[in-house]
C-alpha cells in the first residue's frame, strides 16, 4: 500500500493538517505513527482505512477487507453488543463463530447482553476492537488500541497484531501506551508540523526481548526505572495470582 502527496484540511482555507505525505505500507509490516496531541495521527489513521478522502494525493493498493478501531468507539447506540456485533458481522460477511471468537479473545462474553450505551469505556473500546477484527482484515488500522484495556486483553491485541503481519497484512496505529513497540520490527513515524517522517531507530546494535517474574510489590518500581532509561516495560499478571497458594499437605 502506497501514500503518495496527501494533503489533507478539514475546510477550505483551514491549515493544513497532513502536507506532502509519502508513505510504504508492505504487505506484512506493523507501522506505529507517534506524535503531540491534535498533531493529525486520527486523521492520517481515518485517511488509511478510507474514511477519509485526501484532499490531494493519493492512496494505492490498499487491501480489499479493511478493520477500523476508534479512538473512541461511539457507543451511543441503542443495540446490545451481542446485536451490533453479529449485524457487522453478517453484512461483512464474516465467519458464523467470528462474534464469539473476538468476544472470547477480548474476554467481553460477558457483556453480550449489555447495551452499548450501558458499557463501560474500557469495555465498549474493546467492541470498536472486536468489530474491526471480524473479518480478517488484510488492512488493520487501530486509533489507540491499548488505552483503557486490562492487561490480558493488551496482550492479546498485541498478539492479533503479530498474527495479522505474519500473515502478510499491514497494521498501522497509533498507540501512546507503548506496547507495541514490544514487537519485532516495527516502522515508527512521528506526525507533527502536518509532516510524517520516519524515526530513526536509535541503534544496529540486535535487540533482545528480557522477560523477568517478580513479586508484584516490585514490579512497579522497576518498571519505572526500565521507563526512566527510556525502555517501554510491557508487564502482565501471572494467571496464578490470586490462586490458593497454600502448601498441597496444608490445604488437605
Ligand atoms: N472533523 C474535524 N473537523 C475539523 N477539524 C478536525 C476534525 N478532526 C480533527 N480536526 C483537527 O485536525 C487536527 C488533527 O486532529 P487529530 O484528531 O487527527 O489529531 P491526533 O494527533 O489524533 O490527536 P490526539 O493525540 O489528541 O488524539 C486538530 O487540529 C483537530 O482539531
Amino acid at each position: 500500500m502506497r501514500v503518495s502527496d496527501l494533503c489533507l484540511r478539514y475546510r477550505r482555507n483551514d491549515p493544513w493538517v497532513l502536507a506532502e505525505v509519502a508513505l510504504d505500507l508492505p504487505p506484512g509490516s506493523v507501522t506505529e505513527v507517534v506524535g503531540p496531541n491534535g498533531s493529525g495521527k486520527s486523521t492520517l489513521l481515518r485517511v488509511l482505512a478510507g474514511l477519509l478522502p485526501p484532499t490531494r494525493g493519493t492512496v494505492t493498493g490498499r487491501p480489499a477487507v479493511v478493520g477500523y478501531a476508534p479512538e473512541r468507539f461511539p457507543a451511543a447506540q441503542p443495540f446490545t453488543v451481542a446485536g451490533y456485533l453479529r449485524h457487522l458481522a453478517a453484512i461483512r460477511r464474516a465467519d458464523p463463530e467470528a462474534v464469539e471468537e473476538w468476544t472470547s479473545r477480548l474476554g467481553m462474553e460477558h457483556l453480550l447482553g449489555q447495551r452499548l450505551s450501558d458499557l463501560s469505556k474500557g469495555s465498549a473500546h474493546k467492541v470498536g476492537l472486536a468489530q474491526a477484527l471480524l473479518c480478517r482484515p488484510g488492512l488493520l488500522i487501530l486509533d489507540e488500541p491499548f488505552a483503557g484495556l486490562d492487561s490480558a486483553a493488551r496482550a492479546e491485541v498485541a498478539l492479533t497484531v503479530d498474527a495479522i503481519a505474519a500473515q502478510g497484512g499491514i497494521v498501522v496505529a497509533s498507540d501512546h501506551q507503548g506496547d507495541l513497540r514490544a514487537l519485532p520490527n516495527v516502522t515508527r513515524y512521528e506526525v507533527k508540523d502536518a509532516r510524517v517522517r520516519p524515526i530513526a531507530t536509535e541503534t544496529a546494535e540486535p535487540l533482545l526481548n528480557l522477560s523477568v517474574r517478580l513479586p508484584l510489590s516490585r514490579a512497579g518500581l522497576l518498571a519505572a526505572q526500565l521507563r526512566a532509561e527510556g525502555h517501554e516495560p510491557l508487564l502482565s499478571q501471572d494467571d496464578q495470582v490470586g490462586a490458593d497458594t497454600r502448601t498441597p499437605e496444608a490445604a488437605e
